[in-house]
C-alpha cells in the first residue's frame, strides 16, 4: 500500500469503529488506520498494519467516527440572545420566536449569510463534527429558501427544505386564507425551488406552527417528489408528531420530549415490519432541552424499547445555539442515563442512520456517490476524531473540557 496520500494513523489507545464485527462495543485498543483519498483503507489492530508512505503517531490518544451531527439549522442571521434571557428569567419558549430570526435572515445579503455559514460550519467542525444536515426554514418566502437551500447545499452533507417551520407573519395577518394560500406556497412553488438542492423534507409539526393535517399535506408532498422526510415532532407536549412520522416512513423525528406508550411502541415497530425498508429514528436533542427548559427526552427508555436513537445538537439561535456534540453527549450519558458507548454511537453511527448515510449510495445524476457515514471501517468515508484522552469515556468523564485533539474529514486534516 504505498501510493501517494496513504496515511497511517497509529498507535490509537482506543479505536471506537461502530463496527459490530469488533469486540467490546465496537472498539479495538491498540488500533491504527490507513487512510487513502477520502476513505478508510485499513482499520485493525497497530501490530498487523501496513506499512506506507506517510505515518502519524496518535501517542496512545483515543479516536471515534467524527461527529455526525443529523439536526441543525445554520443558515440564518441575527441573534435572540433576549428571548433566551427572558426564558432564563421564567418565560416559556414558544415557536413564534422564529419569526424574529426570519426577519432578520430576510435583512441579511447573500454574503453575508454565506459568512455566517461558513464560520458555524467551522465551529462544528473543530469540535469534531466531520458530518452534518442543515436546514431552511429562516426565509419562508420563495426566493429566501431557495438561497438558503443553495447556500447549504455548499457546506452541508445533507440539506433539508423546512418550509414548514412556521407559517411567516405576512400569511398569518389573512387568517386562514393566509394559511391556505402559503401550505400551497411550501408544497408547489417553494418547494420546487428548493428540490435541486434538497435531500429531505421536514415539519414543525406543533401547536403554533402546523396541525397534524397540514404537517401530513407537507409529508405527501415531499413524497410525491422522491424526498426523504423528517418531523419536529413532540417537542413542546404531546401530540400527533411521532405518529406522522411512522405512517408516513419518514427517516427521523427529532425532539421526542413527551412521548406516550404508543409513540415509543410505534417507533420499535417499524424496525420490526417487514413492509418497510427501514424504520424511524428517534433523534434527541439534549442541548436544545436543557436551553428550553423543557424535560430531557427518553432517550433510555427508547434505546430499552428497541428504537434506534440519534443524538443531534440543534444549533439554531432560539432553542439551541451551540454545535458542540461533545457537550450533547456528555448531557445524554450524564442525564439521560446513556452509556458512553450508547451516547458516542447514537452521536455518530445514529445520526448517519438518521440521515440515510450509514450506507453506500451510488451517484445518481450531477449528485456523485456517496460514501459510509459514521463508522471506521474499510470503504466507508475517513471521518476520524483523535481526543486528548486515553478513552472516549472522557467526553462525560471531563465535561466541557476541549478533548478535540485532531480531526480529518473526507481523509483530509481539518483540525
Ligand atoms: N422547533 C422548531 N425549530 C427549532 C427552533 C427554531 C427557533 O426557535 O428558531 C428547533 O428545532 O428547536
Ligand atoms: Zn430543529
Amino acid at each position: 500500500m504505498t501510493s501517494p496520500g496513504t496515511l497511517l494513523v497509529t498507535n490509537i489507545g482506543e479505536l471506537t469503529t461502530n463496527d459490530d464485527e469488533h469486540r467490546d462495543g465496537a472498539r479495538i485498543a491498540d488500533a491504527a488506520v490507513v487512510i487513502e483519498g477520502d476513505r478508510f483503507v485499513w482499520v485493525g489492530e497497530a501490530s498487523a498494519a501496513p506499512s506506507v508512505d506517510q505515518r502519524l503517531d496518535a501517542g496512545g490518544r483515543a479516536a471515534l467516527p467524527g461527529w455526525v451531527d443529523a439536526h441543525t439549522h445554520l443558515v440564518y442571521a441575527g441573534d435572540r440572545s433576549a428571548e433566551f434571557e427572558a426564558r432564563m428569567a421564567g418565560q416559556a419558549y414558544a415557536a413564534g420566536g422564529i419569526n424574529v430570526t426570519v426577519a432578520a435572515t430576510r435583512a441579511a445579503d447573500e454574503a453575508e449569510l454565506e459568512r455566517l455559514l461558513v464560520q458555524r460550519v467551522s465551529e462544528a467542525q473543530a469540535s469534531g463534527t466531520t458530518a452534518l444536515e442543515t436546514k431552511t426554514g429562516y426565509g419562508l418566502t420563495v426566493a429566501d429558501e431557495e438561497r438558503a437551500a443553495r447556500l447549504a447545499a455548499r457546506y452541508a452533507d445533507e440539506v433539508t427544505f423546512l418550509g414548514a417551520h412556521v407559517v411567516p407573519p405576512e400569511a398569518e395577518a389573512e387568517g386562514a386564507a393566509g394559511r391556505a394560500a402559503y401550505l400551497d406556497l411550501v408544497t408547489g412553488p417553494m418547494l420546487d425551488a428548493v428540490a435541486p438542492h434538497v435531500s429531505a423534507v421536514d415539519v414543525f409539526c406543533e401547536k403554533g406552527a402546523f396541525s397534524e393535517q397540514e404537517s401530513a399535506r407537507v409529508l405527501r408532498a415531499a413524497a410525491e417528489r422522491g424526498l426523504a422526510t423528517h418531523v419536529h415532532g413532540n417537542q413542546l407536549g404531546y401530540g400527533p408528531g411521532v405518529r406522522l412520522a411512522v405512517e408516513h416512513g419518514s427517516l427521523s423525528v427529532d425532539h421526542v420530549g413527551f412521548l406516550d406508550d404508543g409513540d415509543v411502541d410505534a417507533l420499535a415497530g417499524t424496525w420490526h415490519d417487514p413492509a418497510r425498508e427501514r424504520g424511524t429514528v428517534a433523534t434527541v436533542l439534549p442541548a436544545c432541552d436543557l436551553s428550553t427548559r423543557m424535560p430531557l427526552a427518553p432517550a433510555r427508555r427508547l434505546l430499552d424499547a428497541g428504537v434506534p436513537i440519534a443524538i443531534a445538537s440543534n444549533a439554531n439561535p432560539g432553542t439551541s445555539n451551540t454545535s458542540s456534540m461533545a457537550f450533547c453527549v456528555a448531557t445524554a450519558v450524564l442525564q439521560m442515563r446513556l452509556t458512553v458507548a450508547e451516547a458516542v454511537r447514537a452521536a455518530t453511527l445514529g445520526g448517519a442512520i438518521a440521515l440515510d448515510r450509514h450506507r453506500a449510495h451510488p451517484a445518481v445524476g450531477d449528485r456523485p456517490e456517496r460514501p459510509r457515514l459514521g463508522v471506521v471501517a474499510v470503504g466507508a468515508r475517513a471521518d476520524l476524531h483523535l481526543l486528548d484522552a486515553p478513552s472516549a469515556s472522557h467526553l462525560a468523564y471531563r465535561p466541557g473540557m476541549p478533548l478535540t485533539h485532531a480531526v480529518w474529514r473526507a481523509g483530509r486534516r481539518v483540525v
